[in-house]
């Protein structure tokens, strides 16, 4: 198939990119390189330097798909400035929606989150639990979600929308690398690394049997892998949703352990607040997906997710 990725110069756009090309897709890569890196672009693919707002153009080309990822996803910044994220992430998507229908492209692969649900009242969290965002990060993202449905009757959009848990570990050298790093393994690494003398835990007074937060880890390698068979799953007129994590929460703690034994370096902690819109526990069921799509994660160990993104980031970028 021939497949617009936008995203893909960033940490989970290139994985799934590299692997489109490895089942033989035609990939062409859109990025602004807002926060994507140009050499995170797997060799194969072609590469347009543009916003999703000028998706147009490249899609006038005539393609069979789009896997949607380029996104603002920071919650703390959601917060902060609320009107980036709503005109990036549901004004962007939006303009891209339009352009693939002018184009005659129905058939589009979101990256959803997890941030969708909020506070969960009850965990494994369902598909078909309460929505009720915490922050404009996860609002925009539900939004998108929200107009997927509506297209999908409307027009005949063929939808698949991810929620994404929490996304670890790395593919080959493809690893995570933000420009401002505030997710947890890249923090905790920095510190094995030289780069950090200690890694903050937000709050140690959740009610978790620690203290600390607790989150449901997923390999990226495993996510990406979700992404080819929901393209597969993609059916004009249908917006499905599917949760994608392990099914096992670790506590932030725990995190720390894991990497302490997998770097062998002591990682001091700092105690540090709570994150201003941290859910105490958030942990998946991804049960539909393994059911409808037959996914199922090869690297469930948070041992081995925190070994691959080790091993890459103790490589050269
Ligand atoms: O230096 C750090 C970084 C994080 N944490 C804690 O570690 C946990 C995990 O944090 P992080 O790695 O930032 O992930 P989340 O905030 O759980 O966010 C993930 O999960 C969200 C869904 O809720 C997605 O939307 C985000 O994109 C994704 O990164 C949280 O309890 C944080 O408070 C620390 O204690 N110290």
């Amino acid at each position: 198939m021939k497949l617009l990725v936008t995203g893909g110069a960033g940490y989970i756009g290139s994985v799934v990119a590299a692997q489109l090309l490895e089942e033989g897709h035609e990939v062409t890569v859109l990025d602004d390189l807002s926060t994507g890196h140009a050499d995170a672009v797997p060799p194969g693919a072609a590469f347009v330097q543009a916003s999703i707002t000028e998706a147009g153009g490249v899609l006038s080309e005539g393609f069979d798909a789009v896997l949607h990822f380029a996104a603002k996803s920071l919650v703390g910044e959601s917060v902060e400035k609320p009107g980036l994220y709503w005109s990036h992430n549901l004004g962007g998507t939006l303009a891209l929606l339009d352009a693939m229908r002018q184009a005659g492209v129905n058939r589009i692969v979101f990256s959803s989150t997890a941030a969708t649900y909020g506070e969960p009242e009850r965990t494994p969290i369902l598909e078909t639990d309460p929505t009720r965002p915490t922050n404009p990060y996860g609002a925009s993202k539900l939004a998108v979600d929200t107009a997927l449905t509506a297209f999908a009757g409307l027009y005949g959009l063929g939808a698949v929308s991810l929620r994404y848990f929490n996304v670890a570990g790395a593919y080959g050298e493809f690893r995570e690398r933000h420009t401002v790093e505030t997710h947890l393994i890249p923090n905790i690494l920095k510190v094995a690394l030289g780069e950090r003398e200690s890694v903050s835990v937000f709050g140690t007074d959740y009610p978790t049997p620690d203290g600390t937060c607790i989150r449901d880890y997923v390999h990226v390698a495993d996510l990406a892998r979700a992404h080819l068979l929901a393209l597969d799953a993609c059916t004009p007129g249908e917006h499905r949703i599917y949760n994608l994590g392990s099914g096992t929460g670790f506590s932030v703690k725990e995190v720390v352990d894991v990497c302490r034994e997998v770097t062998g370096h002591p990682i001091p902690i700092t105690v540090a607040p709570r994150r201003s819109g941290d859910p105490a526990v958030l942990v998946a069921s991804s049960e539909k997906i393994q059911r409808e799509l037959g996914w199922k994660p090869a690297h469930a160990m948070l041992r081995d997710m925190v070994a691959d993104a080790w091993t890459a980031s103790t490589k050269p970028a």
